[in-house]
């Protein structure tokens, strides 16, 4: 017999899977066959992506499968529950790998340690989404991660670009999803709030990332002015309107595609 708050969960996961999976079917982000490894960093909106990949799972038409993996950098300071990710990949029936490693302090005095260590993280997760036989791997970046890595972009590298949908990586064998950006963080910590996901034993001493914390402030401030701000600056990217920019009519100068100012 379910309880009332177990019935209020799977009616908000009902509720937000539905949006996901339209914005799965419109972007085509899956296809019949795939093995999807997603990204677990401990953070709630990693855990809602590892939920609506398994209802994907059960409620897309095709046949697909899902691992989940997190990358654990031992000397980096800050310390995640896994055994509560075991739990919940088990409990899903979601096979869960764990990487471990440490971060190079050498390398991280010449770069940073935030550089390194994401940079290290990345490298981990690619290769075991190679290693083990999947074709795309899923982080949980929401519609206002992309917003504020416009905005970033755009203010610190005269750039307009963000965070894609879908990113073919290493020579088309990696395809790097992001089925949640279609989700606002309201979204997000509608269903979040409701779930008893553990916070991180420890936190990150190195606190790298001011300019997003910066960009999300202003961003609050501007939600103030319009509440659909968000959504609006998330549409916009949708909705160019060459002709109106100032190089209208002359040749577009060739940029890199790849993201300036990537979350990390
Ligand atoms: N240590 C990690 N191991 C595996 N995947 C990770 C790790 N850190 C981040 N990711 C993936 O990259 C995405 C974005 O990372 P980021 O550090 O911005 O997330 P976060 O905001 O700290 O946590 P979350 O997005 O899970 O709430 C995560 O949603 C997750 O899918």
């Amino acid at each position: 017999m379910k309880t009332d708050e177990q019935r209020l969960v799977e009616k908000a996961l009902k509720k937000v899977s539905a949006k996901v999976i339209q914005y799965i079917y419109q972007t085509e982000l899956l296809s019949d066959g795939d093995h999807i490894l997603v990204g677990l960093s401990g953070g709630k909106d990693s855990y809602l992506l590892l939920e609506l990949m398994a209802e994907c799972v059960r409620r897309l038409p095709y046949s697909i499968k899902v691992s989940a993996a997190h990358v654990a950098l031992d000397n980096v300071g800050y310390r995640i529950d896994t055994g509560y990710m075991a739990r919940l990949c088990n409990h899903l029936n979601i096979p869960f790998y764990l990487l471990k490693d440490e971060v190079d302090l050498d390398n991280e005095k010449k770069k940073g340690m935030c550089f390194v260590c994401a940079w290290m993280r990345r490298k981990m997760i690619f290769n075991l989404t190679r290693e083990i036989g999947c074709n795309k791997l899923a982080f949980g970046h929401h519609m206002d991660d992309a917003v504020q890595t416009l905005l970033m972009n755009q203010i610190w590298h005269g750039t307009i670009s963000a965070m894609p949908c879908s990113l073919s990586m290493l020579d088309e064998r990696i395809h790097l999803i992001r089925p949640m950006l279609c989700l606002a963080e309201e979204d997000v910590t509608a269903y979040t709030a409701l779930r008893d996901y553990p916070p991180s034993l420890a936190t990150c001493p190195h606190d790298c990332n001011t300019k997003r914390q910066d960009i999300r402030n202003v961003l609050s401030q501007i939600k103030s002015m319009n509440k659909a701000a968000i959504k609006n600056l998330f549409r916009s990217m949708e909705n160019i309107f060459p002709e109106y920019l100032p190089q209208s009519g002359k040749p577009l100068k060739k940029r890199n595609s790849e993201n300036l100012m990537e979350k990390r």
